[in-house]
């Protein structure tokens, strides 16, 4: 039987950076992977199939030029299911080929099969050829992942009725569809199709979408999406999902309202894929959701050589998140030293327009009774939202009355998830408003909204302190 220092079950962000690691450290490490090709989930039906799909949908539809030649501007008129797909197949190809040479140079070994529990340091692998493999592990790392969840009573096809996984496979665009859940998925596939002409319904239980996200910026969106006709139905969740004998979809809520489609994209959550592990035969235990449990620092599981990252362990489920989980559970399992997560990580919504987030809500910072201020840029006040056009878009930031530091900075619109990145540095670096104020950024760029954004809120700060000390 062969021996690794660190067996790794599932190829996701999580297995892939924790194996490359281990390597790095000079250890001996094994992944394995149902699937047929390395990736996960962020590969061939997550991450970046959605972003390829989004980028593609973009550049067709002409979306980022229609602020300067109006809602009916089109790249491409007609544009097909396979018109989507061309693009997705190349960039996959490509981030397969990435992974795979990673693995060979960092001398990573890979086997392709089911794998599961025998004994706390041995896991059977099935080939797909039904070859049965042993291997001992001196530790594990349980990077599994998750699935689409999908109830028995919803008649899934793929076409008509159809999961984040099945969408990717569409034959035609539908002109219509119901989004069963306001998560990060239903939205973002959502606001991707409304930008295809699809007419779109989005059915959500609860009475907002997206709570972790500042609610002006979470407004500010809500009001971009029904300004083009996206319904946003709240309170009220879907009870009933079927395909009517017209060949269309019907979904019927819980307070009794009746919604008809061509099409249902079902994406009220998903599901740890642990069921298969025989968890039993090392102690373990799922939760009802299919995660496990684990230190927050270390990523040990209950048993302390088997660690668990990733989508498996839950909040906050990132491909980025993932991959440096699984980086310090490697560090750990090996001996090597690890630093603690940092405490701001970015959240990155690519719905259109796109949306992110890094520190503190201003709920959250009135709940904590934390003396604020805020200051605000739209991107319509910069130079270089004027040469691109852009109507909308906005930059929050919110400081400490007390320490001038920056709490929290949240955006909506073109750049988002990149721009976020220079808030976050400022966040972990302890940064306060003074950083905005005094230095110079590059013109014409949005980034200046920062530079706005940190005036507004420098110049409100002044009139505070200035009545403060008056009294
Ligand atoms: C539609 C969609 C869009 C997303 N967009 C983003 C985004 O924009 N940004 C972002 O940061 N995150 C995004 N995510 C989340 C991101 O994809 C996940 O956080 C990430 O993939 C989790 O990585 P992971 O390492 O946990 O493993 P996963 O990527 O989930 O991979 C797990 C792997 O384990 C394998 N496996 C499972 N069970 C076994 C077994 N018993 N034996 C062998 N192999 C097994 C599976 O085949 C799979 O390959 C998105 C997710 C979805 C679904
Ligand atoms: N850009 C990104 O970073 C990105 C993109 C996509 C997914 N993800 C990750 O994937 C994970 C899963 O996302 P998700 O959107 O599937 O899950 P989710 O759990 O976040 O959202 C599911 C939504 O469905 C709703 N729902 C449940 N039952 C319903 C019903 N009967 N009718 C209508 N709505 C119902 C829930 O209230 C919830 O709002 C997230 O945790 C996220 O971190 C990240």
């Amino acid at each position: 039987m062969d021996s690794y220092d660190l067996v790794v079950i599932g190829s996701g962000p999580a297995g892939r950076r924790a194996a490359v690691q281990a390597a790095k450290l000079g250890k001996t490490a094994l992944v394995i992977d149902k699937g047929s090709q390395v990736g996960g989930v962020s590969v061939h039906t997550g991450t970046i199939p959605s972003k390829t799909l989004r980028e593609t949908v973009l550049n067709l539809t002409g979306w980022r030029e229609r602020g300067f030649y109006g809602r009916s501007y089109r790249v491409k008129h007609k544009i097909t299911a396979d018109d989507l797909r061309a693009r997705l197949i190349k960039t996959l190809d490509y981030e397969i080929d990435v992974l795979e040479w990673q693995f060979e140079r960092n001398r990573v070994d890979q086997v392709r099969g089911f794998a599961h529990f025998v004994d706390p340091h041995t896991i059977e692998i099935e080939k797909d050829t039904g070859e049965i493999q042993r291997v001992h592990a001196e530790a594990v790392l349980v990077s599994v992942g998750t699935r689409p969840y999908r109830p028995p009573e919803v008649p899934f096809d793929g076409q008509t009725v159809m999961d984040s996984d099945e969408l990717l496979n569409i034959k035609s665009i539908p002109r219509s569809m119901i989004v069963v859940g306001a998560g990060v998925i239903g939205i973002e596939y959502a606001t991707i199709f409304s930008a295809l002409d699809t007419q779109v319904i989005v059915v959500e239980p609860r009475d907002s979408m997206l709570d972790f996200i500042d609610r002006e910026i979470r407004d500010n969106f809500a009001a971009q999406l029904r300004d083009r006709n996206v319904k946003l139905l709240f309170g009220a969740g879907a009870d009933k999902v079927e395909k009517a004998s017209n060949g269309k979809a019907r979904v019927t809520l819980s307070n009794g309202r009746v919604l008809m489609a061509e099409s249902v994209l079902f994406a009220a959550g998903r599901q740890g894929a642990t069921d298969t592990l025989n968890l039993e035969a090392v102690g373990l235990k799922a939760d009802h959701r299919g995660r496990l449990k684990v230190d927050p620092i270390t990523f040990q599981t209950d048993v302390p050589h088997i660690y668990a990252a990733g989508d498996v362990i839950g909040f906050p489920a990132l491909a980025s998140t993932s991959m440096e989980q699984g980086r310090i559970a490697a560090r750990h399992a090996v001996g090597a030293e690890a630093q603690e997560p940092p405490q701001f990580f970015p959240y990155g919504i690519y719905a259109v327009p796109e949306m992110s987030t890094c520190g503190m809500t201003e709920e959250e910072i009135q709940e904590r009774g934390i003396p604020y201020e805020c200051g605000v840029a739209f991107f319509r006040e910069t130079s270089r939202g004027h040469i691109m056009g852009l109507q909308n878009g906005l930059l929050k930031m919110i400081f400490s009355l007390k320490t001038h530091r920056l709490l929290g900075v949240h955006i909506v619109g073109e750049g988002a998830t990149e721009l976020i990145h220079i808030g976050q540095a400022v966040l972990n670096l302890k940064g306060t408003v003074e950083y905005f104020v005094e230095n110079t950024f590059n013109y014409p760029t949005l980034a200046e909204a920062y530079k706005i954004a940190g005036l507004d809120a420098s110049n409100r700060m002044a009139m505070l302190e200035s009545a403060d000390q008056g009294e």
